[in-house]
């Protein structure tokens, strides 16, 4: 799997953490910045990370700000993105199983790295459903239309 990967300045930090977890993992992940811990602004990274997907560059997207919600707003909004923002394992779990998210939005200034990085090995490790599932990711992603 081809992951793509990105934060603002307030979740540069948790950004690193997650990405020295999938090399020791052997998950190949893009940064699409930000790179340094001057301020910047949170949809600019969101929209870079979720257009590799949607042009087919990556299959899946991370996104760390502050809480995550920035990021997630952000994020929905691009035609073709289903992000999540999850706090807790069982979230992102059923964010896979039942919504099949395409992008995870994690908060750096609401999670500790270990809690972090549990709640990214879920969201890695849990397939889509389909089924009934189906239907209804379907329908949210025809409100773009
Ligand atoms: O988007 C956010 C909140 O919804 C993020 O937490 C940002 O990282 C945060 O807003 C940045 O805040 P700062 O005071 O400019 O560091």
């Amino acid at each position: 799997m081809k992951l793509v990967i990105g934060s603002d300045h307030g979740g540069i930090h948790l950004k690193e953490v997650l990405k020295q977890h999938l090399a020791e993992r052997g998950i190949e992940v893009s940064d699409a910045g930000t790179y340094t811990e001057e301020s910047c602004d949170y949809p600019d990274i969101a929209v870079k990370v979720c257009r590799e997907i949607t042009d087919g560059n990556a299959e899946r997207g991370i996104l760390v700000c502050g809480t995550g919600i920035g990021m997630s707003m952000a994020a929905n909004k691009v035609k073709g993105i289903r992000a999540a923002l999850c706090g807790d394992v069982f979230s992102a779990t059923m964010s896979r199983e039942h919504n099949n998210a395409n992008v995870i939005c994690l908060g750096e200034r609401v999670l500790g790295p270990g809690l972090a990085l549990s709640i990214l090995d879920a969201w890695l490790d849990t397939e889509f459903a389909g089924g009934r599932h189906e239907r209804r990711v379907n329908k949210i992603m025809a409100i773009e239309e």
